[in-house]
């Protein structure tokens, strides 16, 4: 729906680009003309995820943990041999685990806000610094997630996003004079490889909790996309420092959604 041409012969870094909802954005970004750079910790599965994405187009991949400043200019020195600038960076790695707050240890906190928070910081400072000031021109989409009612169940996670959405607006207003636009997004649940990485009992309540989404399904990879090719694209110009929720209004219904109390019933000792 997009023209073909919409990032023809800019380049888009994907971060966690080798799986699931990265892969997706890569994938589009690539059939809408762009050259794309997906990063992630370990270069096997990257290199396989680069191999099948470069049937749809110019696609170059480096291992790069978000949490490791050195890695991150690495990379940025990568792009800017090979390419020369960057465009539009998506934020799309992190990760988290189902926990009840009075459970989490110093470790399993600071595990997820390095990876959430700190990296995602780090990932815009860098390549803001190495590109888009410079340039005087540059676009950035953060994946976050829905967390406007709070996150029971999840409250690292939260916390984490929550930095993030925070961070978007302020660096909407601080690096306008740069021509900069930052925007996030945030998706519901979405029917990905990161699922699988929940216990049975949770991926119980996902279904349970798919009767409580208003719009009665679960979000599709391409759902996520699709909002991350609108708010990249021209068409969103004048979009700067939002969030745009993309999980079928179940931000509005949280709360009927169940978690706590399937953590409860397997996390209490
Ligand atoms: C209605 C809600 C909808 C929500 C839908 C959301 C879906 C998604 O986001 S899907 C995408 C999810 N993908 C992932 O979450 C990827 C898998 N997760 C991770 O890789 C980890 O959670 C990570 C991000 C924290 C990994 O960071 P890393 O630094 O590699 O951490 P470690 O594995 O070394 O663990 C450090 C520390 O954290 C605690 N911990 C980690 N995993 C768990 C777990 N599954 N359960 C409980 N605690 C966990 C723990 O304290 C770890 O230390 P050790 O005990 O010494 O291992
Ligand atoms: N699926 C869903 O329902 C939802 C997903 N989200 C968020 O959307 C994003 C994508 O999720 P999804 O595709 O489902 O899950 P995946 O687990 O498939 O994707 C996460 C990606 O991030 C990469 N990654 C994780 N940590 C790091 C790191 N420190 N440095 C570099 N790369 C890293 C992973 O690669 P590797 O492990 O090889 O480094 C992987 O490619 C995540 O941030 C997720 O939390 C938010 C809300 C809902």
């Amino acid at each position: 729906m997009f023209q073909s041409n919409t990032f023809k012969d800019q380049v888009v870094l994907v971060t966690g680009g080798r799986s699931g909802i990265g892969f997706q954005i890569a994938k589009d970004m690539l059939q809408l003309g762009a050259k794309v750079i997906i990063c992630s910790r370990k270069e096997a599965p990257l290199k396989e995820a680069a191999e099948k994405l470069s049937e749809f187009g110019v696609v170059d991949y480096q291992a790069c943990d978000i949490r490791n400043t050195e890695e991150i200019q690495a990379l940025a020195a990568m792009i800017k041999e090979k390419h020369g600038r960057l465009d539009v960076l998506v934020n799309n790695a992190g990760g988290q685990f189902p926990v009840l707050a009075e459970y989490l240890n110093d470790k399993g906190w600071n595990a997820v806000i390095n990876n959430n928070l700190n990296g995602t910081f780090y990932m815009i400072r860098e390549m803001a610094n190495a590109f888009f000031i410079p340039q005087k021109q540059g676009n950035i989409v953060n994946i976050i997630a829905d967390m406007h009612r709070g996150f029971p169940g999840m409250i690292h996670t939260g916390a984490a996003r929550a930095g993030v959405e925070n961070i978007t607006k302020t660096l909407a207003q601080e690096w306008s004079d740069f021509n900069i636009r930052i925007n996030c997004v945030a998706p519901g649940i979405i029917e990905s490889s990161g699922l699988d990485t929940y216990p049975q009992p949770v991926q119980d309540m996902f279904a349970e909790a798919k009767k409580a989404i208003p719009l009665k399904r679960f979000g599709d990879v391409k759902d996520i996309s699709n909002a991350v090719a609108f708010l990249a694209s021209p068409l969103a110009s004048y979009i700067t420092g939002i969030s745009l929720y993309v999980d079928g209004a179940q931000h509005l219904n949280y709360d009927k959604m169940g978690m706590p109390n399937v953590l409860k019933s397997f996390l209490n000792p």
